[in-house]
C-alpha cells in the first residue's frame, strides 16, 4: 500500500469512528477554506458528500463566494474536527468540479424542498428580505409541479485531489500526535511525524 492510498484508509477509519461515536452530531462536517486570486482567505463548513483516492467531494452553487473563488483559485483547504476523539484532520489540495453526470446523481437523491432551494438561492447574494426569498421558493416550487427538479446548471460538486493529508490525535498536556502524508517533489507520497 503507498503512503497516499494508507492515508485515505486512515481517514476512512477516523470517519468510521467519528459516524460512531456519541456526541458527533455530524461527522461529515468539515471547514472548507478557499481563496481569491489574490490571496484573500475565507472559510465556512460544508458537508463531505464522498470521499475515495480520486479526492474528497462536497457540493455547492458555482456563484457563491466560494464557487467565484474556487473558479479564480482552485486551491483550498479542509479541516475536520472530532472533538470528543480529540481527532483534527487537516487536507488540501487542488479542487475541479466533478462530472455532471456524477452531480446529477448526487441531486437526484436529495430531498425536494432541497433541490427547489437550490434553484430559489442566489447563494451569497444580498437579499432584499426574507420575504422576497419565500416568494422565489414559491415561484420555483409552481415551475416544477408535478415535475422532478433538475439540477440548476449552476449548482454541483467539487473534487478536491489531496497532496497533503494531517492526523491530528490529541493527548494529554498538550503532547498531541501528528503525522502527514504529503506529495513530495519527486511526485511519490512521504509519510512525517510533526512537532505538536
Ligand atoms: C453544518 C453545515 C453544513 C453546511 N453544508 C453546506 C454544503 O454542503 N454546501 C453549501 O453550499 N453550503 C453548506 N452550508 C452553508 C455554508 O456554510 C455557507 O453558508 C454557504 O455555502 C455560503 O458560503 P459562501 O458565501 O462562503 O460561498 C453548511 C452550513 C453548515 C452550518
Ligand atoms: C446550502 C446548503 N447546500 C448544500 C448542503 C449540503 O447538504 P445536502 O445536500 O445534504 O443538503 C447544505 C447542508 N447544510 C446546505 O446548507
Amino acid at each position: 500500500m503507498s503512503n497516499y492510498e494508507a492515508a485515505i484508509q486512515r481517514f476512512r477509519e477516523w470517519l468510521d469512528e467519528a459516524h460512531e461515536t456519541e456526541g458527533i452530531v455530524d461527522a461529515t462536517a468539515m471547514n472548507l477554506a478557499t481563496a481569491t486570486a489574490d490571496g484573500r482567505p475565507s472559510a465556512r463548513t460544508v458537508l463531505l458528500k464522498q470521499f475515495d483516492e480520486a479526492g474528497f467531494v462536497f457540493y455547492s452553487n458555482g456563484r457563491s463566494r466560494k464557487g467565484r473563488q474556487l473558479a479564480a483559485n482552485p486551491r483550498a483547504a479542509l479541516t475536520f474536527h472530532w472533538e470528543p476523539l480529540q481527532r483534527q484532520v487537516m487536507i488540501e489540495g487542488a479542487v475541479q468540479p466533478v462530472s455532471d453526470a456524477e452531480s446529477d446523481a448526487y441531486f437526484a437523491s436529495r430531498p425536494r424542498l432541497s433541490q427547489i432551494g437550490a434553484w430559489a438561492s442566489q447563494q451569497s447574494e444580498v437579499l432584499e428580505s426574507r420575504a422576497a426569498f419565500d416568494a422565489q421558493v414559491e415561484a420555483i416550487e409552481a415551475r416544477f409541479e408535478g415535475q422532478p427538479v433538475t439540477r440548476p446548471p449552476h449548482w454541483g460538486g467539487y473534487r478536491l485531489r489531496p497532496d497533503m493529508l494531517e492526523f491530528w490525535q490529541g493527548r494529554e498536556g498538550r503532547l498531541h500526535d501528528r503525522e502527514r502524508a504529503y506529495r513530495a517533489e519527486s511526485g511519490d507520497w512521504d509519510w512525517v511525524l510533526l512537532n505538536p
